[in-house]
């Protein structure tokens, strides 16, 4: 190629790359009116400064499908690879300024390619989403490769960590692919996710509703579940994902990273130092006295505290990501501040998908229990507790990755079971020296095993309740105790409250080498 040549096809790039940064200014304008930061800047305040490798900028939108916009690049989403504390990571984000940020084929093959890349490198994909579904003018394309992308979701399910911001509108089908990932993150009053907006809604229902209570972040926070985080902000969204990742494994055949932290000693268990003397008085002596187990949680995990997860979504049973001696540990506890701490349906699946990112992703569960067992009722059961209950059952039967389980309080009926007992699979159990481990309460057993007798002392005149007190307290002490599933090994160590960090710290630290050694492929036959 002669010099001039040459210098014109350079100077051919610079003036394409020139139509790039022209768009991305007058992107970030238009979303600035509204509110919201530009695609771009939302990658770039996601990974590390400077770090962001784009792919296929210079791409174009179908020739007659870009709305008659003349030359544009990106086809409304910017996609790439950078990294996040110096982890690798893919990404891609929708611009909402283009078409409404719509799903054409060039928009989807760029998204599948960084999806595949993801994929083939291990690597965790981060999607920012911020547009209008099908692109309408490419039919049914559009609607092909939607499907695509919910295939490349479900073979990256629990092989890479895929994380979903919802930043705009996710309208549609659409909505389907962040249902998919591990973490939906949407942003308060900016975020909205439905699979038919408010028009068509009342159209088909009558119902009118509007667009926020419909799918706004609030809503799927606290009533769908349908979102695992409502940040205050699009800063916050983005730094509660990157929080999450500090957890995470780059991929399920990896562990996730580990940060300093202070080792306990080997004698930790009866060291003063490490000793938590707050623990021995978090539980009221009264049974149906609430606490928040959220207090239990952080006197055992490091420093950092708990990360929750879906913290206002089945507030009765709270899960989330904490560190102890700097390792990930995933914590799922009954809170008795709500429901006194029972099991319904809503925290039965928030559980059970919880224990099963865990387990995908090679991250020990910590389970603290305090369970009256689980919520009586037509609409429980009318709505499905036992099929549904069930998953969390499941989740913990299968679940490969270390299980350290506390008894606080209750452990009654099957939500003894339930909840990382020995009997799922659990590797270490233990018990607080006020743990009642029974079928049901003092009250309702006396009632039901003693119900001729106490009539007997009801028609003889005796006196009713001082007779019920005495078979109460006779439940209490013979089966309303740790020491009754302590003596079949059920319970590993009935503790003091205050040493749990250290019990807690040495089981997971003797646990890290668990591996399922099970498997039968790996069988040797006596050939
Ligand atoms: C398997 C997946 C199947 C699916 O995705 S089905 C879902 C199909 N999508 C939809 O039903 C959503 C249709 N769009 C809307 O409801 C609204 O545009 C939406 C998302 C609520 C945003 O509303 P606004 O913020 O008021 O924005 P707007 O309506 O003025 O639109 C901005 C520009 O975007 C365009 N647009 C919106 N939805 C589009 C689409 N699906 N395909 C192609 N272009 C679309 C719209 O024409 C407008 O363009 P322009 O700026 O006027 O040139």
């Amino acid at each position: 190629m002669a010099v001039r040549e040459r210098e014109n096809a350079v100077k051919e790039l610079q003036r394409r790359q020139g139509v790039v940064i022209e768009q991305a200014e007058q992107s970030t304008y238009r979303q600035h009116a509204k509110g919201k930061l530009s695609a771009r800047r939302r990658v770039e305040l996601l990974l590390d400064p400077g770090s962001f490798v784009e792919l296929d900028a210079l791409s174009r939108s179908a020739e007659g499908t870009d709305g008659g916009g003349g030359e544009h690049y990106g086809d409304g989403v910017v996609t790439g690879y950078g990294t996040i504390d110096r982890r690798p990571v893919c990404v891609f984000s929708q611009d909402a300024t283009f078409m409404g940020g719509s799903l054409g084929e060039v928009h989807a093959r760029r998204i599948l390619k960084v999806m595949d890349l993801a994929l083939r490198t291990g690597r965790p994909i981060i999607g920012i989403n911020d547009g209008a579904g099908a692109r309408i003018q490419e039919g049914v394309v559009s609607q092909a490769l939607y499907a695509e992308i919910f295939h490349r979701n479900v073979k990256a399910s629990g092989v890479i960590p895929q994380i979903s911001l919802i930043m705009g509108y996710c309208a549609g089908g659409a909505a389907y692919s962040p249902a998919l990932t591990d973490f939906v993150v949407m942003v308060d009053q900016t975020s909205h996710m439905f699979i038919t907006g408010p028009d068509v809604v009342k159209a088909v229902t009558g119902e009118e509703i509007g667009v926020e209570e419909l799918g706004g972040a609030r809503t799927h926070s606290s009533v769908s579940g349908n979102a695992h985080y409502l940040a205050a902000d699009e800063q916050d969204a983005i730094d509660y994902v990157k929080d999450l990742l500090s957890f995470l494994p780059d991929n399920n055949a990896t562990f996730p990273p580990e940060y300093p932290s202070e080792t306990l000693t080997d004698d930790a268990v009866d060291s003063e130092a490490e000793r938590r003397p707050k623990l021995d008085r978090i539980v009221p002596t009264s049974p149906t006295q609430p606490y928040d187990m959220r207090d239990v949680i952080e006197q055992v995990v490091d420093d950092i505290g708990l990360v929750e997860i879906q913290e206002g979504y089945a507030p009765n049973i709270v899960v989330g990501f904490s560190r102890i001696e700097g390792a990930s540990v995933g914590v799922v506890a009954s809170q008795p501040l709500h429901l006194a701490g029972c099991l319904d349906i809503n925290a039965s699946e928030k559980a059970a998908r919880f224990v099963r990112t865990c387990n995908s992703f090679n991250v020990p569960v910590l389970t603290f229990v305090d369970v009256p067992g689980f919520l009586p009722g037509t609409e429980q059961e009318w709505t499905g507790i036992i099929r549904r209950g069930a998953k969390l059952i499941y989740a913990y039967a299968e679940a490969t990755v270390p299980l350290v389980t506390v008894i606080t309080r209750k452990a009654y009926g099957a939500g003894y079971d339930v909840l990382g007992s020995k009997h799922l699979g659990a590797d270490v159990n233990l018990a607080w020296p006020a743990a009642e481990i029974a079928v049901m309460g003092a009250a309702g057993a006396t009632d039901i095993v003693h119900r001729k007798k106490l009539a007997a002392v009801l028609a003889a005149g005796g006196d009713v309740d001082a007779a019920r007190e005495e078979l109460r307290r006779d439940y209490e002490d013979r089966l309303c105790n740790p020491y009754v599933a302590a003596d079949r090994g059920y319970i590993d160590a009935v503790i003091q409250p205050s040493s749990t960090r250290s019990h807690v710290a040495r089981a997971l630290r003797m646990l890290r080498s668990k591996r399922d050694l099970t498997r039968t492929e790996r069988g040797n036959m006596p050939l």
